[in-house]
C-alpha cells in the first residue's frame, strides 16, 4: 500500500534476502516463557516487511533473535534464520561465530531499537559516534573517507552534517532519531530492523522520518522488517504485514489483502478497532488488545 514507492519493482517478486523459518524462542525462566512459537517469514530485497501485535506478543524477542542480540534467560529453542547474499551465498545466522557474526551486524543487517535515540553516548559528539562504527567495521578506510561518509549518512537522513559536531543532547528528538538510522545505514546493510524506531516522536515527525526510510529504501534498496503495534500505520507504509499473537504469526499477507479481507479473528479485531486508515486511531489500538474493561482478550490460535 506505500504511495511513495510506486516505480520500486515489486519487492514480492524479487529473491528473498532472508528467510526464519520455525524459529522458537524459550526465556529459561522458574516457569518457562516461549515468547517466539515457530514463527516463519521470509523478507524479499527492497521489501518493507511489518510485524504488528499487541505489546508482549514477542516482535521485539523475534527481532532479537534474527540478529543473535538476545542475551540469557532468552534461548532459541529451534528453527533457522538464513540470510541470503546479494552475491548468491547463503549465511546460517544461527551457526555463526562470534567474530563473523559481530561483522555481519550493522555490514549486512543492522538494528534501530525502540527508544533508540537515547542510546547515543552523551559525552561523544555524533561525529565521533559515527567515525567510531565506521572504524570498527573498516579499519581500511581513511579518515577523510569517513568523515565524508559520516556527512553523506547525514544529509541522507536529514540531518545538517554541521550537527557532526554536536553533542545528542544539543538535538531534538527526531534529530537523534534521524541519527541512529543514519548510523544503522552507515555500512549500507542489505537488511535493517526497525523497532518501533518513531513511536517516542509526534505524529508529525514521525510521518517525516517513516517517508524518508521510505525514499531510502528506493534508493539504497534495503530490506525493513519494521515491527510496530501500530497496524494502521504499517497498512500506508508495508508491503505485506505479519500479525503476531502470543508468540505465534498467525497471519501474513500483503497490506492490501490484509486491509480487505483478513482471516484471522485477532487480525479482523485490530483492523476494525479503527475507522479507516487515514481516520483517527481509536483507544484500542493505542492500548493493546485489551476489551474495554482492560481485559486480556483471547483468541484461539
Ligand atoms: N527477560 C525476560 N524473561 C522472561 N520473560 C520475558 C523476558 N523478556 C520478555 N519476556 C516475555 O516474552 C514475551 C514477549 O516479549 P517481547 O518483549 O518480545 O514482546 P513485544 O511484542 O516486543 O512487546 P512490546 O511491543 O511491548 O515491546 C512477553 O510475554 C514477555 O513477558
Amino acid at each position: 500500500m506505500s504511495t511513495t514507492t510506486q516505480e520500486h519493482a515489486d519487492p514480492l517478486t524479487r529473491r528473498p534476502v532472508l528467510t526464519v523459518r520455525d524459529l522458537t524462542v524459550v526465556y529459561e525462566t522458574e516457569q518457562p516463557v516461549t515468547a517466539v512459537s515457530s514463527a516463519s517469514l521470509q523478507l524479499h530485497r527492497g521489501e518493507i516487511l511489518g510485524l504488528a501485535g499487541e505489546s508482549g506478543c514477542g516482535k521485539t524477542t523475534l527481532a532479537y533473535a534474527v540478529n543473535r542480540l538476545h542475551q540469557p534467560p532468552a534461548r532459541i529453542a529451534g528453527g533457522s534464520v538464513v540470510f541470503h547474499d546479494r552475491d548468491g551465498g547463503d549465511v546460517d545466522l544461527l551457526a555463526l561465530k562470534d567474530e563473523p557474526l559481530r561483522k555481519f551486524r550493522w555490514t549486512q543487517l543492522s538494528m534501530v531499537f525502540q527508544g533508540a535515540m537515547n542510546s547515543l553516548n552523551p559525552v561523544r559528539t555524533v561525529g565521533y559516534q559515527l567515525d567510531d562504527t565506521l572504524r570498527a567495521h573498516d579499519p581500511s578506510m581513511s579518515r577523510a573517507r569517513r568523515r565524508e561518509r559520516a556527512a553523506e549518512v547525514l544529509t541522507r537522513v536529514g540531518v545538517d552534517p554541521v550537527r557532526l559536531r554536536s553533542y545528542p543532547h544539543e538535538l531534538s528528538g527526531g534529530m537523534r532519531q534521524r541519527t541512529m538510522i543514519a548510523m544503522a545505514m552507515l555500512m549500507q546493510p542489505q537488511i535493517m530492523i526497525m523497532d518501533e524506531p518513531t513511536t517516542a516522536l509526534d505524529v508529525v515527525v514521525q510521518r517525516e522520518i517513516l517517508r524518508e526510510i521510505l525514499r531510502l529504501r528506493d534508493e539504497l534498496d534495503f530490506a525493513v522488517l519494521f515491527i510496530t503495534h501500530d497496524l494502521p500505520l504499517l497498512l500506508e507504509i508495508a508491503d505485506r504485514i505479519a500479525v503476531m499473537y502470543r508468540g505465534e504469526i498467525v497471519e501474513l499477507e500483503t497490506a492490501q489483502k490484509l486491509h480487505e479481507a483478513a482471516q484471522h479473528p485477532y487480525t479482523r479485531k485490530l483492523l476494525g478497532s479503527f475507522p479507516s486508515l487515514t481516520g483517527e486511531r481509536s483507544d484500542f489500538v493505542r492500548a493493546g488488545a485489551h476489551d474495554r474493561d482492560g481485559r486480556q482478550e483471547e483468541w484461539s490460535v
